[in-house]
């Protein structure tokens, strides 16, 4: 039987802007497996809640293309009845901010047996009560009994974001989609957070994308890694060749910005990631932050090339890059990492 729970296959998310559409995410093609962390990284505006977002059918005037294929059946632009069907259900998404995703109004049990009462119609109320407990339970909240009865505003930013994760976890999904969760939170809760989270895919062998720029969590938690740039993949590998054996400069330059043990010298690449309109849509879209690489070294269409098994890099600039306060030399022939 297959491992694949999810496959995205040329996948375009464009918004309209004035009169015209601009590909936010822009011919992704992925897998996520049973069992499985992916973890997506990027800087801010490279696409990856527009990826997460299209997945869960969440975006209601995007122009949505190529195929979403959830457990064999292609879900992309499905009609929202089905999709209300799947979501809470065997797709469920962590959001990155507890409190816009809570009801203010609404007390916390009663939330949380809302998507019950969704998918499991035939619960009984007693059954319903008691596997909201076990869920509070489950992730971590202490006088659950108690909390069941409060409101939002009555618990803390690391006690909420359990809860929206317990309300991810009602049905049992099988894939689970989380979405910077645990930015919002301090560095303790952040390892609570995530340690749930692992226990999760173990005991649920759910597969888990999880978007982050914090490459110290991805590190911790991700079996394989998809590294998004300008709305494309520009590599992806297992989460130890990519920390390892990087080749693209954008990977490069993400791992290089952040202190290491045992490293003396800090790159940081200048520059942002340029908004929809002003993105590049030809060449390699991150010529522009490296000039000091010679233009002939980009690709005219850059493709993922796999340069190990499983280890793609989209153009071939990676062969001749180097930070401009190393010498050339050292870098042609590969990655003095690698
Ligand atoms: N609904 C929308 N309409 C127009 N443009 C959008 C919309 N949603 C996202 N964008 C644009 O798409 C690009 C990708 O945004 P996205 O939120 O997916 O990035 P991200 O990598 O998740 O960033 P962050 O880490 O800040 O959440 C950005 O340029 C953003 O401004």
């Amino acid at each position: 039987m297959s491992n694949k729970l999810l496959e995205l296959q040329n996948l375009k998310t464009s918004f309209r802007i004035e009169d015209k559409y601009y590909a936010a995410v822009d011919d992704v093609s992925i897998t996520v497996n049973k069992n499985e962390v992916l973890g997506i990284v990027g800087e801010s505006g490279s696409g990856k809640s527009a990826l997460a977002f299209s997945v869960m059918g969440l975006h209601n005037r995007a122009k949505i293309e190529g195929n979403i294929v959830f457990k064999g059946k292609n879900i992309a632009n499905s009609k929202p009845s089905h999709l209300n069907k799947i979501r809470g259900d065997a797709m469920a998404m962590i959001f990155q901010d507890p409190l816009t995703a809570l009801n203010p109004l609404m007390k916390i049990g009663d939330q949380i047996a809302e998507t019950l009462i969704l998918h499991r119609p035939n619960m009984s109320n007693k059954e319903r009560t008691e596997h909201v407990i076990e869920l509070l339970n489950m992730v971590g909240i202490p006088r659950p009994v108690y909390v069941y009865e409060q409101f939002p505003h009555e618990l803390s930013g690391g006690m909420r974001q359990r809860v929206v994760i317990a309300i991810a976890i009602a049905n049992r999904p099988e894939l689970l989609i989380a979405d910077e969760p645990t930015t919002a939170l301090d560095v303790t809760i952040q390892a609570q957070i995530l340690d749930l989270i692992r226990t999760l895919k173990n005991e649920m062998h759910a597969g888990i994308i999880l978007i982050t720029h914090d490459l110290g969590v991805v590190a911790e938690m991700a079996d394989r890694v998809a590294v998004m740039y300008a709305g494309q993949i520009v590599e992806i590998a297992d989460v130890h060749t990519l920390f390892e054996k990087s080749k693209h400069p954008y990977t490069r330059s993400l791992l290089n910005s952040v202190p290491a043990e045992g490293q003396d010298k800090l790159h940081v690449i200048q520059g942002i990631v340029p908004g929809l309109k002003n993105l590049p849509r030809k060449g390699c879209r991150f010529s522009h932050r490296i000039p000091w690489v010679d233009p002939s070294h980009h690709e005219e269409n850059p493709e993922l090339h796999e340069v190990a098994p499983g280890h793609f890099v989209r153009c071939t600039c990676y062969k001749h890059f180097y930070f401009p306060d190393e010498t050339k030399e050292v870098h042609i022939h590969g990655n003095p990492r690698g």
